[in-house]
C-alpha cells in the first residue's frame, strides 16, 4: 500500500514538474526575443494566478495579498484555513503597514521591514511605497539605502537580483540563466567601487541597484518582474570589509585592467543575447576611473547609461532651469564652481554646456564659465593627469588648493558640490558666496546626508537666507529669521525612472544627451511658484509619478520623430500608450472572469457575510 501511495505521489510530482517546465517552455516562447517585444506577451501579463494552487499562492509575493482573498479565492484556490477568517482590503493593510514602520524608531529597521514586506506582497510593498513617496524614499533610497548597504552581510535575506563574481568569468550567460523571470526590460548594475559617497562597498553594494529599481517601479511604474538588479562583484580593496566576518563578497582584491574589461564585454554581451539588444542597462556607483570609460565604450553599442553622470546632470540642470526664475539669469550667465570633479560634476558640467550652446553662446565661451577643483586643488592645464572630460574645464591658472581663495578670486554665482566630503562648505564659504551674490546658488549633491557639503540650515543661516539651494539626500525643513523653507531635493531619482520609461516602451537603441535635456526642462516645467515660495527648486516627491510620465511621453514622441523607436505601430497618442503598459499596484481578481463554483465544493463553508464585508466565515 505505502508502495502504491508514493508512486501516486511521485506521478503528482512528475505532473506538476512537467506542467512547471511546459509552462516555462511556454513564456519563453512567447517571449522569444528573435521577434519584436510584443508588451501584450510579457510573461507578467500572461501569469494566471489561479493556476497557482494552495499555500505556494499565499507564498508567492506577485499573487499574494495576505487577507485579501474573498471567501470564493480562497476555496478555489485550495487556501481556506491556510489564513484567519478575517477579510482585509488592500487600503486597510496599507494602514497596518504605515502603523508598523512608525512603530519603529531606527531607519534601517524600517528598511528591513519594507524588504520584508517586498519579499512577501510585492502589490503591497509597491502601493505602499507610490503612496508615501515623502516619508518612504529616505528609507529605501538615500540615505538609509547607504547603511543598509554598509551592513548588508548582516542584513542579506533572500535573493533580490544576481551576484556575477569575476570568477563566472566565461559563464556569465549561465549565471543570468538562473535568474528565474525571462522577460528583463532594465537591469541596474553596479560594481560597488563608489557607493553614494560611502566608498567601496564590494559586493554589499547591491543595496543601490536594488533600490534604483524598486524607484523604477514605485516612481514610473516600471512592472517589477521587468527589472533585474545586478552587482558584479570583481573583489574589493576595502580592507576593512575584506577582514570583516559578515562580508558577503569575494575575499580578493578589485580585478582590473585586461580582466575586468574582458568580464564587463561579456557581461554586455550576455545580456543581450539573454534579454536582447534593446534592454536597457543602467550603470550605478561605479569608480570614476572605470564609468567614463564604460560609457564611452558601451553607449553608442548597447542601450546604456549612466546615472551618476547623465541622470545627474539632468537633475542638476533642472534646478538650475528653475533657479532662473528667482534669479532672472539665463544658464549662460552664471559662473560655476564645481567642489568635485569626478563622474558627477563633471556629468554636470557637460550638460550646462550643451544648455548654454542652446541659450546662443559657443561650446568654449560655455566651458569657461565652469571651474572646478577637486582633492588636488584647481583643475588646471598643466596637471599631470587629467581624469576624462576634465580637460574641457582645466584653466590656465596655478593648482590653487585654497577653496575660500578661489571662490574670491572666481566669484562664482553657482557653487556646486559633488566631492563626498561633507561639510567642505563651511561657514566662511557660504559668507563669500553670500556677499559675492545677491541670490547664491549652493548645490550640496553629495550622498548620504553625513557626506553633504552643507546642511540645508547651513546654507540659509550663512548667506543671510538669500541662498537657492538643494541637496541630494533629504533635510529636514529650515527655519530661518520666522519663516519655515522645505528645500528641495536634486537628486537623479527625478531623471532616471522616466528615462527608463520612455526608453523600454519606444525600444531605443542607443540613449542620446538629448532626453537627458527634455527631462531636465520637464522637472524645471513642473516646478510650481509655490515651490520656489518655500525654497524649493524641484515639484514634491510625490509628483515625481507624473513627472516621470511626461518624460517618457516626451522621449516616446522625440524617439519616433527622430526614427530612435523599434516599437512599432506607433502610438498616436503617446501619454495613452504608456498608460496602457504601466505596473497596478492594485489588487485583482485571483480568479479568471469566467470562473464558477464548481458543482460540489470540497470545502462546505456558508458564503461571504457581505453585511461587515470584513469578516470570512
Ligand atoms: N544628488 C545626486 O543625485 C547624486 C549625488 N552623487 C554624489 O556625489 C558624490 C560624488 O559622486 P561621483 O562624482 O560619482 O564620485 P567620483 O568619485 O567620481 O568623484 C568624486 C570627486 O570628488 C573629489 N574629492 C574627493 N575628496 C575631495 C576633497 N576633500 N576636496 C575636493 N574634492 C574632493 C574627487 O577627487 P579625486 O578624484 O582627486 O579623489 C572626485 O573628483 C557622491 O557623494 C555621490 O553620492 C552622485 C550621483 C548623483
Ligand atoms: C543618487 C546617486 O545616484 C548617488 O548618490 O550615487
Ligand atoms: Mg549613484
Amino acid at each position: 500500500m505505502f508502495a502504491a501511495f508514493s508512486k501516486s505521489l511521485s506521478a503528482t510530482r512528475t505532473l506538476q514538474i512537467n506542467k512547471a517546465v511546459l509552462s516555462e517552455s511556454l513564456r519563453f516562447s512567447l517571449c522569444n526575443k528573435d521577434t519584436k517585444r510584443d508588451y501584450h506577451e510579457v510573461v507578467g501579463d500572461v501569469l494566471t494566478p489561479s493556476q497557482v494552487m494552495g499555500i505556494d499562492h499565499l507564498r508567492d509575493p506577485r499573487l499574494n495579498k495576505g487577507l485579501g482573498f474573498t471567501l470564493a479565492e480562497r476555496q478555489a484556490l485550495g487556501i481556506h484555513g491556510l489564513q484567519p477568517a478575517r477579510y482585509k482590503s488592500q487600503e486597510e493593510q496599507l494602514e497596518l503597514c504605515k502603523i508598523s514602520i512608525e512603530n519603529y524608531q531606527e531607519p534601517l529597521n524600517k528598511y528591513l521591514y519594507l524588504s520584508e514586506l517586498h519579499d512577501r506582497n510585492e502589490k503591497l510593498f509597491f502601493r505602499l511605497l507610490s503612496e508615501n513617496i515623502e516619508q518612504l524614499l529616505p528609507i529605501v533610497y538615500t540615505p538609509t539605502v547607504g547603511l543598509a548597504c554598509q551592513r548588508f552581510g548582516l542584513i542579506y535575506r533572500r535573493p533580490h537580483g544576481l551576484f556575477i563574481t569575476i570568477n563566472d568569468k566565461g559563464h556569465v550567460y549561465d549565471v543570468l540563466r538562473n535568474w528565474p523571470e525571462p522577460d528583463v526590460h532594465a537591469i541596474v548594475v553596479t560594481d560597488g567601487e563608489r557607493i553614494l559617497g560611502l566608498g567601496d562597498l564590494g559586493a554589499c553594494g547591491m543595496g543601490i541597484p536594488i533600490g534604483k529599481l524598486a524607484l523604477y517601479t514605485a516612481l514610473a511604474r516600471i512592472k517589477p518582474h521587468h527589472c533585474l538588479p545586478i552587482c558584479l562583484d570583481v573583489g574589493t580593496d576595502n580592507e576593512a570589509l575584506l577582514e570583516d566576518p559578515t562580508y558577503i563578497g569575494l575575499r580578493q582584491k578589485r580585478a582590473r585592467g585586461a580582466e575586468y574589461d574582458e568580464f564587463l564585454d561579456e557581461f554586455m554581451a550576455a545580456i543581450v543575447k539573454r534579454y536582447g539588444q534593446d534592454t536597457l542597462i543602467q550603470f550605478e556607483d561605479f569608480g570614476n576611473a572605470n564609468a567614463f570609460r564604460l560609457l564611452e565604450k558601451y553607449r553608442n553599442k548597447y542601450c546604456t547609461f549612466n546615472d551618476d553622470i547623465q541622470g545627474t546632470a539632468a537633475v542638476a540642470l533642472a534646478g538650475l532651469l528653475a533657479s532662473n526664475r528667482k534669479t532672472g539669469k539665463k544658464i549662460s550667465e552664471q559662473v560655476f564652481l564645481f567642489f568635485g570633479a569626478g563622474g558627477a560634476a563633471l556629468g554636470i558640467a557637460d550638460l550646462c554646456v550643451k544648455a548654454m550652446e542652446r541659450e546662443g553662446i559657443s561650446e568654449a565661451e560655455a566651458r569657461n564659465r565652469i571651474w572646478m577643483m577637486d582633492i588636488d586643488g584647481l583643475v588646471v592645464k598643466n596637471r599631470s593627469h587629467l581624469l576624462g572630460h576634465q580637460t574641457f574645464y582645466a584653466k590656465d591658472h596655478s593648482p590653487e588648493k585654497d577653496f575660500l581663495k578661489l571662490v574670491n578670486e572666481i566669484r562664482p554665482s553657482v557653487l556646486i558640490g559633488a566631492s563626498a566630503t561633507g561639510g567642505a562648505f563651511t561657514p566662511d564659504i557660504l559668507h563669500a558666496m553670500a556677499s559675492i551674490n545677491r541670490h547664491p546658488i549652493v548645490f550640496a549633491l553629495s550622498n548620504p546626508t553625513a557626506k553633504a557639503e552643507c546642511t540645508a540650515q547651513q546654507a540659509y543661516d550663512h548667506t543671510e537666507g538669500r541662498v537657492i539651494f538643494c541637496s541630494g539626500s533629504p533635510f529636514p525643513d529650515v527655519n530661518y529669521d520666522g519663516k519655515v523653507y522645505h528645500p528641495g531635493q536634486g537628486n537623479n531619482a527625478y531623471i532616471f525612472p522616466g528615462v527608463a520609461l520612455g526608453v523600454i516602451l519606444a525600444g531605443i537603441h542607443h540613449i542620446i544627451e538629448d532626453y537627458f535635456i527634455i527631462a531636465a526642462q520637464t522637472v524645471a516645467d513642473n516646478v510650481k511658484e509655490e515651490d520656489l515660495a518655500k525654497g524649493s527648486l524641484y515639484p514634491p516627491l510625490g509628483y515625481i509619478n507624473e513627472c516621470s510620465l511626461q518624460i517618457a511621453s516626451l522621449i516616446l514622441k522625440d524617439a519616433y520623430k527622430n526614427g530612435k523607436a523599434t516599437v512599432y505601430p506607433e502610438p498616436e497618442d503617446k501619454r495613452k500608450f504608456l498608460e496602457s503598459k504601466l505596473y497596478s499596484h492594485f489588487y485583482e481578481d485571483s480568479l479568471p472572469k469566467t470562473w464558477t463554483w464548481p458543482e460540489s465544493p470540497k470545502i462546505k463553508t456558508r458564503p461571504l457575510q457581505r453585511k461587515t464585508k470584513t469578516t470570512v466565515t
